[in-house]
């Protein structure tokens, strides 16, 4: 196909791939690295953009906005790329002083010593080595958790080795660009470039979307099963998490213990600090429960100021510790404010499942073991059927 065609078509697939991912980023801004692949993609537009008007610019501002241009793609897709792993952004001072120093190269190229061969791989290396950038990016974290950075880091990593290899491919294919044959073949080169980079654009537009759209079903996945203010499971996943450790429970016969825990006297919290200050209390709680609890183990908050906590393959022994130990750390921890400390007890039920229990009677249980606690004075641990049956 004619090249000027080819790149009409790239030019319009930018500037529609832009429209679209401005448009994403403008009801969802805060999905990271969003905001940076619509200038990355803007970029590819002004890139093809500039490519057409060859005819009608001095050379020298075209090859420097090409220059530009072409590095600020890959500069932006690896800044996304980082963003949207939660990386911190690199200082920008680096990156315009290699932009500009790229485009005096290739103004020096393009005025003093004229060689179309350096500029061409001098644009080539810089946006290489920054999509080969943006692949590590995206492999480091693991490719398990979001498969759709497969797909993204492959696209990236081939697109910067073909960059960075494409002076060379020129080189191999057309060692004589003067000789009629050679010249034939740098025109096919040139057509395959454009549509090189066209599949790329396609392809790492489809990436960045699937990245976006498998953010945005997180974000409601955690709306959805977490609780806002402690940022717990609430009652509804924690029931569904119980559930199916009771299944492997039965399956695997292991022990699994449920924790209920009220914080004690915390109508007068609230009254006395304030709503707000119950809230930080909430939260207080929640951070040291966590710390004492160990990966496997799973809280969830059941309402107002009452908490679940379910052990899998805990002892009776084990549980009875971690119940004390978690007692004793909040009595002994003060939740400190600038109006003073707040004091703060649990008063903890605990129990074991026993076979043939539902994760209401389990729960039941549990909740009838604190609420013994609270009647023998709270700030205390009392158990319900704690012991195995042998
Ligand atoms: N700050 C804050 N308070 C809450 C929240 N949810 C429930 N509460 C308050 O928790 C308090 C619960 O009080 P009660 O059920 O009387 O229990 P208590 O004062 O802890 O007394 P005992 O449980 O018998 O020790 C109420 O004042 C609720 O308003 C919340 O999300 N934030």
């Amino acid at each position: 196909m004619h090249s000027p065609t080819l790149v009409i078509l790239a030019g319009i697939l930018a500037a529609l791939v832009t429209t679209v991912f401005y448009a994403v980023w403008y009801f969802n801004k805060g999905i990271p690295g969003l905001r940076l692949w619509t200038l990355s993609f803007f970029c590819a537009s002004v890139f093809c953009a500039s490519l057409l008007m060859r005819d009608h610019v001095p050379e020298v501002l075209l090859v420097m906005l090409t220059q530009a241009s072409i590095a600020m793609v890959a500069y932006f897709c690896f800044l996304g790329s980082r963003a949207y792993m939660g990386r911190a952004s690199v200082p920008h001072g680096y990156a315009a002083s290699a932009i500009a120093a790229v485009m005096a190269a290739a103004a020096y190229f393009t005025v003093v010593q004229p060689q179309m061969g350096i500029r061409f791989a001098l644009a080539g290396s810089v946006s290489g080595v920054c999509f080969l950038l943006t692949a590590h990016t995206l492999a480091r974290g693991g490719f398990r958790n979001v498969p759709a950075r497969y797909l993204f880091a492959i696209v990236a990593s081939l697109h910067g080795l073909f960059l960075l290899l494409r002076p060379l491919l020129f080189k191999l294919a057309a060692p004589d660009a003067g000789n009629g044959a050679d010249a034939g073949m740098v025109a096919l080169l040139s057509q395959f470039v454009v549509l090189e980079a066209t599949l790329s654009l396609v392809l790492m537009a489809f990436g960045a979307l699937m990245l976006t759209n498998e953010y945005i079903t997180r974000e409601l996945r955690h709306l959805a099963e977490v609780d806002p203010l402690t940022d717990v499971f609430n009652r509804r996943a924690f029931l569904t998490l119980l559930e199916k450790a009771i299944s492997s429970a039965d399956r695997t016969q292991s022990g699994l213990s449920v924790l209920a825990i009220d914080l004690d006297h915390f109508k007068k919290v609230n009254d006395t600090w304030g709503h707000k200050g119950g809230d930080d209390v909430l939260r207080h709680f929640v951070g040291l429960a966590t710390s004492c609890l160990r990966n496997e183990d799973v809280m969830g908050r059941m309402g107002g100021e009452e908490f679940a906590i379910f052990l899998p393959n805990a002892s009776s022994e084990g549980t009875r510790a971690i119940a004390e130990r978690l007692r004793a750390m909040v009595a002994s921890q003060p939740v400190a404010t600038d109006r003073g400390p707040i004091g703060l007890t649990v008063s903890i039920g605990a129990t074991q499942y026993l076979p043939g229990d539902s994760s209401d009677a389990l729960l039941q249980r549990a909740d009838e073991a604190m609420y013994l606690a609270k009647e023998h004075g709270r700030n205390r641990v009392e158990a319900l059927a704690l012991s195995r049956p042998s």
